[in-house]
């Protein structure tokens, strides 16, 4: 099932839950605005080389669209779509005033010089420009971007709009980006995973944890549950997969793949086929990498007993089925991953009142956010008789739903 079919089957079971009108289904579901922009660029050879870039505004019900921009080969528009969809719900669960939406451009930035990326962020920031804004929709970074894309757009919308910190998050701190925004999202994992365990009589510490993706989301979740005394099992990027069943070393493996570009020939681990990583033996599977990973072909494989979604809808319906029968407990992405659009709120919420916080006050503020997030969760687990990923859809379809509501319908 593709990302947007299975999007629409999680909000449609929601909706069926909670009762909603048939008209007010429809409306949540129909996304605000679809943008797509060729972007044109020269390349460093001086050929011209042309991307499709997309920014799709799912809803504004509860406040400016929020969310990432992804430079991926795999960059589709149903899947702009999906992702955009999610945002909406996960700024709802996180209970944070902003609707979704989500961009993205269709090309591998590896393959890009630094100067190419720069023009091609240009190029598309002129093409969206008249269409985001600090009250309308906010960017910020997601796979394959990151805070020097982030300033980019930054300047190049300043150029049409005046001097505007607030329009993307995720920025350079010497911009005005937050403290505590780059580790935010595996912070927030961090929480997640103990609110959970806590509710299993479990804690970090103790447990094996597999984790796909070692990028921004990846590196930092490796990092701070090994400090919290978790034992990173099984690590894999782009270049490879790794295993070490005696608890890999993290410092020394961000050490390894600043300075190699990847997990790949790090020596205090073996290398694994990266296949095999989500099925590998551990307590905890963490995927922060791609969506849709865990499947009907694999599900049955899986050794885990809890599934943290870092990433953005990385189990499709049939693998949820599959696990749920299993007896495997999921996190959805919508709470699980939540702690990066928290603190890119808290960044803009610093940005309107031109007052830096400490990092010490955005890592407690994070804490309160995903503590209170998993209550809300729980409670309509309890309420509707549903999995996590029914109580967190339940919780944010209906507090979008209030909120259309209240607007009114009137044309
Ligand atoms: N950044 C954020 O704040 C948030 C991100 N997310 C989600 O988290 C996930 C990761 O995002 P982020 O960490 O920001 O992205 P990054 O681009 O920083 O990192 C992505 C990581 O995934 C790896 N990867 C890509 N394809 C594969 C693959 N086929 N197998 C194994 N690893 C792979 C990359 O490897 P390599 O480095 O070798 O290319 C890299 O390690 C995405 O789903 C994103 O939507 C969710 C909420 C917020
Ligand atoms: O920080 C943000 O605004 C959005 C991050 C994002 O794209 C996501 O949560 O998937």
């Amino acid at each position: 099932m593709n990302a947007l079919a299975a999007t629409n089957r999680n909000f449609k079971l929601a909706s069926r839950l909670l009762g909603l009108d048939s008209k007010l289904e429809k409306s949540l579901l129909i996304p605000f605005r679809e943008i797509k922009v060729e972007c044109t660029i020269p390349k460093d050879d001086g050929s011209l080389v042309s991307y499709v870039g997309f920014r799709v505004q799912h809803d504004n019900a509860r406040g400016p669209m929020k969310g990432g921009i992804r430079y991926h080969p795999e960059v589709e528009p149903d899947e702009v779509n999906a992702l955009a969809q999610l945002m909406t719900w996960k700024t709802a669960v996180a209970n944070i005033p902003y609707g979704g939406a989500k961009g993205g451009i269709g090309c591998n930035p590896a393959e890009l010089s630094i100067s190419e990326l720069e023009r091609l962020t240009r190029v598309f920031t002129q093409k969206i420009h008249d269409l985001i804004g600090t009250h309308v929709d906010v960017p910020a970074p997601d796979m394959g971007t990151g805070p020097q894309t982030m300033a980019w757009i930054l300047d190049e919308y300043s150029k049409f709009h005046g001097y505007s910190p607030a329009v993307v998050t995720g920025k350079p701190i010497d911009l005005g980006g937050s403290l505590g925004r780059d580790a935010a999202t595996g912070r927030g994992v961090l929480f997640a995973t103990e609110a959970l365990l806590n509710e299993y009589g479990k804690s970090v510490s103790g447990q094996s944890f597999v984790i796909q993706g070692f990028g921004n989301v990846g590196s930092w979740a490796a990092q701070l549950i090994s400090e919290k005394g978790g034992k990173v099992v099984a690590v894999s990027d782009v270049t490879g997969a790794i295993k070490n069943s005696n608890g890999i070393d993290i410092p020394s493996l961000l050490k390894h793949s600043s300075e190699h570009k990847g997990v790949k020939g790090f020596r205090g681990a073996d290398p694994i086929d990266p296949k095999s990583i989500l099925v590998e033996d551990c307590d905890v599977l963490i995927p922060a990498a791609l969506g849709g990973v865990i499947n009907k072909e694999n599900a049955n494989e899986i050794k885990a007993k809890f599934i943290i979604e870092a990433a953005n809808h990385p189990t499709d319906p049939d693998a949820d089925e599959i696990l749920k029968k299993k007896g495997v407990v999921i996190l959805p992405d919508i709470y699980a991953n939540s702690g990066g659009v928290t603190v890119s709120y808290f960044e803009w919420v610093q940005n309107i009142q031109g007052f830096m916080w400490d990092e010490e006050k955005v890592n407690n503020e994070l804490k309160n956010y995903m503590t209170r997030g998993f209550k809300d969760v729980k409670d309509m687990c309890k309420t509707h008789e549903c999995d996590l990923r029914m109580g967190a859809f339940t919780l944010a379809v209906n507090r979008v739903a209030r909120a259309t509501v209240l607007r009114g319908w009137e044309a």
